[in-house]
């Protein structure tokens, strides 16, 4: 199996609370992956130590077989990043944006204007590609996000929770450009609390609970005769919270 991402015992902690429990996450190439887990499981922190955004205190990571650490320039070349809370130059407007980027990744100025171009169509984003950044809804911001993660076509796309906020039109919309992008070769790697979407798309699945992979490889594999949904629950166990204390609640008398 060729891997577009592989980490070996990847470690992470912040003051006493271990984020990161020494993960060894296989991502195939050409997968669509998700990578899914209950709140504070460490996704973000891992997707981060992965895109050269946060140094690991231990463990190695290779994107495409190099190293990230040691050869960032030549991993960053290979990767496009749609990061969590996704800060974008706020002042320029969506297509500024694209063409900016794109002359960042050195892409000649005429290229990147075309790719812009059809970014912006497919992201049916045309009517706004003159508007300020700052004036973008939610999933205007993610899909002008993705567009400037796809322009410099990169081989492995990592995307956290690409679809938080974003209705279901966009949300088609950006599943088809993911879809089309993975049938050509490339990778995607996507954190996301919505098995369903996950079960939809993806055709790799890495399950992360406290810091650790509990479970990984193809979503058949994970899944067995069960919902995604309900191996996920047997994985991370269901937290069985709900049924003690709040005896309070719903008793309100008008
Ligand atoms: N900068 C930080 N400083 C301190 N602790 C942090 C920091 N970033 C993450 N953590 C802790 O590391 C753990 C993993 O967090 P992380 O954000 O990676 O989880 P996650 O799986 O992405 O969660 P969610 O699904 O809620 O976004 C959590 O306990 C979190 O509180």
């Amino acid at each position: 199996m060729t891997e577009a991402v592989r980490t070996r015992g990847l470690f992470k902690r912040f003051g006493q609370q271990v984020a990161v429990s020494g993960i060894d996450l296989v991502v195939p190439r050409g997968s669509f992956t998700g990578l899914v887990g209950p709140n504070g499981a460490g996704k973000t922190t891992t997707l981060s130590m992965i895109t050269g955004l946060l140094r690991p205190d231990g463990g190695l990571i290779e994107i495409d077989g190099h190293n990230v650490w040691a050869d960032p320039v030549s991993v960053k070349s290979r990767i496009g990043v749609l990061p969590e809370g996704l800060r974008l130059f706020e002042r320029l407007s969506g297509r500024e944006l694209l063409l900016y980027n794109g002359q960042l990744r050195g892409i000649p100025l005429d290229e990147v204007g075309r790719r812009a171009d059809e970014l912006l169509r497919v992201m049916d984003l045309v009517d706004a590609q003159d508007k300020l950044v700052v004036d973008y809804s939610t999933g205007m911001r993610k899909k002008i996000g993705l567009a400037a993660a796809l322009l410099h076509n990169p081989s492995v796309l990592f995307l956290d929770e690409p679809f938080e906020g974003v209705d279901p039109v966009s949300a088609n919309t950006l599943t088809e450009v993911l879809r089309r992008f993975t049938a050509s070769g490339s990778t995607v790697v996507f954190s996301s609390h919505v098995m369903d979407l996950v079960e939809r798309l993806c055709d790799w699945v890495s399950v992360m609970d406290r810091g650790r992979i509990v479970a990984q490889g193809p979503l058949d594999d994970v899944r067995g005769e069960r919902t995604l949904n309900e191996a996920f629950l047997d994985l991370v166990g269901a937290r069985g919270n709900g049924d003690e204390g709040l005896s309070w609640l719903g008793s309100a008398t008008a």
